[in-house]
């Protein structure tokens, strides 16, 4: 069995950990690193996967996973770039960071992977969009797409493409989350208690995504549906128009885009 190792486990370690060992995989196939020991302690026990130091990571894993900061990954490739063994695949999770950065910093002719991924990868239902740098083969990206595969969806793209998509499906589920918060408190507003309101709220976009997903239906169409001639939904929509809300959400995810490539450059002088 292909043995994984996370290195560092915060929410987007953890929550692979987890998917993981959901789909079925064996926590003696799985590792991680985290620099918090307590934090390292917690995930030990709820999981009962081994915390490893970076050299044993690098020594025993198959797959290497970097699920560390943008900001924290110098000092990480400092340290893993002498111990390296040969063979090992690493696959970045990083936003922002291009698969040279690895290919420059790491031993010659090292396989990468670029991943961005989203954090229902937690409950199996990511969206991961990978890409191959130019030493990883078809099957370094078959076996990526088999992994994250047990988590959710993947779709393989070419790198040009991944900050786009680290500001579409990576930041993504951040912005569905702010539209709920936003509808829960205009219940609030409304006088309807914050537990119903929510339940209100959450099964409306759980019935929402399901309509998305399995009725195959376009949104527009979908949208069309639920508004009636001189009914409540348009009532509310002219608001949304009038507010710009179509335009902030373009303006925002053009601006998530452009902070992805601007995490790429930070590092392109290292
Ligand atoms: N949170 C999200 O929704 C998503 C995050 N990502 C990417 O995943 C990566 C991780 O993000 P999060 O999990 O949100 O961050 P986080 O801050 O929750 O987790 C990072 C973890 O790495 C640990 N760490 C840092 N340096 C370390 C080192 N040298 N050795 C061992 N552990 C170390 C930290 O203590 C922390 O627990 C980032 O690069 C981010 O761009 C990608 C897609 C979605
Ligand atoms: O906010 C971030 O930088 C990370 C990458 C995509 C989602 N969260």
């Amino acid at each position: 069995m292909t043995r994984i190792a996370v290195l560092g486990a915060g929410k987007i370690g953890e929550s692979l950990l987890s998917g993981l060992l959901d789909a079925g995989r064996s926590p003696q196939d799985l590792m991680f690193t985290e620099r918090y020991p307590q934090r390292a302690a917690e995930l030990a026990k709820k999981y009962d996967i081994e915390h490893v130091d970076v050299i044993g990571a690098l020594q025993r894993a198959d797959v290497v996973v970097i699920a560390v900061k943008p900001q924290d990954i110098e000092p990480l490739l400092d340290e893993m770039a002498p111990e390296l063994p040969p063979g090992k695949l690493v696959v970045s999770m990083c936003a922002g960071l291009p698969t040279a950065l690895f290919e420059r910093r790491l031993p010659a002719g090292t396989a990468v992977v670029r991943v961005m991924p989203n954090t229902p990868m937690l409950v199996g239902e990511a969206m991961s969009a990978i890409s191959g740098g130019s030493h990883a083969q078809d099957s370094d990206l078959d076996l990526v797409e088999e992994l994250l595969g047990s988590v959710g969806k993947v779709v393989r793209l070419p790198e040009s493409q991944q900050d786009a998509v680290t500001a579409l499906s990576g930041s993504g589920p951040a912005y569905f989350f702010y539209l709920v918060e936003a509808m829960i408190d205009a219940g609030i507003l409304l006088g309807i208690p914050r537990a119903t309101a929510a339940e209100l709220i959450v099964q409306s976009a759980v019935g929402a995504a399901a309509m998305l997903r399995e009725g195959g239906g376009h949104p527009v169409m979908l949208r069309e549906a639920v508004t009636s001639p001189a009914g409540t939904t348009i009532a509310g929509i002219r608001e949304l128009e009038k507010h710009g809300v179509r335009a902030a959400l373009i303006d925002a995810i053009e601006a998530a885009r452009d902070r992805s490539v601007e995490l790429g450059r930070q590092h392109e002088a290292g």
